[in-house]
């Protein structure tokens, strides 16, 4: 059972991002304090917050993510999150595993005393190809994640995505079922699929599980390769999209509790009517 402990306040930082690293840390730190001023109890980044998003730009921006005093990025989100005393989804990063030299795109998530609490490897690699509009193919340099990533804190369990993993709406639920009140997906879709499917996948996932939403995207930069969507939004349990920016850097704040959660699933009970002794397998 999804259980959202107390209220809770989450916010998006749609970050300006650019090609220099140091200053986008500094920079995505400065919002992290502006959204803890705000009240943000849990603070989330965007995808490839640190680096423009595009395959030539991973290898170069790839760190080593353990031991952790390697990491440029990993030291600068635990000290905010510290500083700020605010749960911090640090959006996503590339990350280069040592021992294999595979590249991932990776989430790091930190406590309120800044201890990491769990990172994702994106598991589903961006791979598309729509002739005219937009090919890319994330899995020309990286590799994908191999595991679910759900963490606890003290307002209850989450379950963490990247980007195009909110396609596969088997992780979404496979997380509200074990017990996440809210999946957050650091994301980054751009100017042809973002119309198209970003508010609608978001709505169905909340709707899906009767879970909460969270999507977050950095600022469109039309000087980028990638020009990213933005549209940084929370869906509520019912589908409603509580908070949406537009294309430019932001701060989005939403109010988040069980209320709305208990009062969705109590109308429209699908979280107990699922039919599993006859759809069991759905990888069959
Ligand atoms: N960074 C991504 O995974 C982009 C996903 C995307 O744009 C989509 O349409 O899916």
């Amino acid at each position: 059972m999804s259980i959202l402990r107390r209220p809770l306040k989450l916010a998006l930082v749609q970050l300006a991002t650019g090609a220099d690293k140091s200053a986008n840390l500094a920079h995505a730190r400065a919002k992290v304090i502006e959204a803890a001023k705000a009240g943000a109890n849990i603070i989330v980044l965007p995808e490839c917050f640190n680096s423009p998003y595009g395959t030539n730009y991973f290898p170069k921006y790839a760190e080593q993510l353990s031991p952790p005093d390697s990491s440029e990025s990993f030291k600068a989100l635990s000290a905010v999150a510290k500083e700020t005393s605010t749960y911090l989804v640090g959006g996503s990063i590339p990350e280069i595993d040592p021992s294999t030299q595979k590249l991932y795109n990776t989430s790091l998530v930190f406590s309120p005393t800044g201890n990491l609490l769990t990172s994702h490897r994106k598991l589903h690699l961006f791979d598309i190809d729509i002739p005219g509009k937009i090919t890319f193919k994330e899995s020309e340099v990286l590799s994908p994640g191999d595991k679910i990533t759900v963490f606890e804190t003290e307002y209850g369990k989450i379950g963490l995505g990247i980007c195009y993993d909110i396609r596969f709406p088997e992780l979404a639920m496979t997380a509200a079922r074990k017990g996440c009140f809210a999946m957050i997906y650091p994301g980054a879709f751009n100017m042809t699929t973002g119309p198209l499917h970003w508010s609608l996948l978001a709505r169905s996932r909340a709707v899906d599980n009767q879970i909460y939403v969270a999507l977050c995207s950095p600022a469109r930069d039309l000087s980028a390769t990638y020009h990213a969507w933005g549209h940084s939004m929370v869906v509520n349990p019912n589908g409603e999209v509580l908070e949406e920016l537009e294309d430019l850097e932001g701060v989005a704040i939403a109010d988040l509790d069980n209320d709305k959660l208990e009062e969705v699933r109590r109308g429209i009970p699908v979280t107990t009517q699922r039919r599993f002794d006859v759809y069991k397998n759905v990888a069959e």
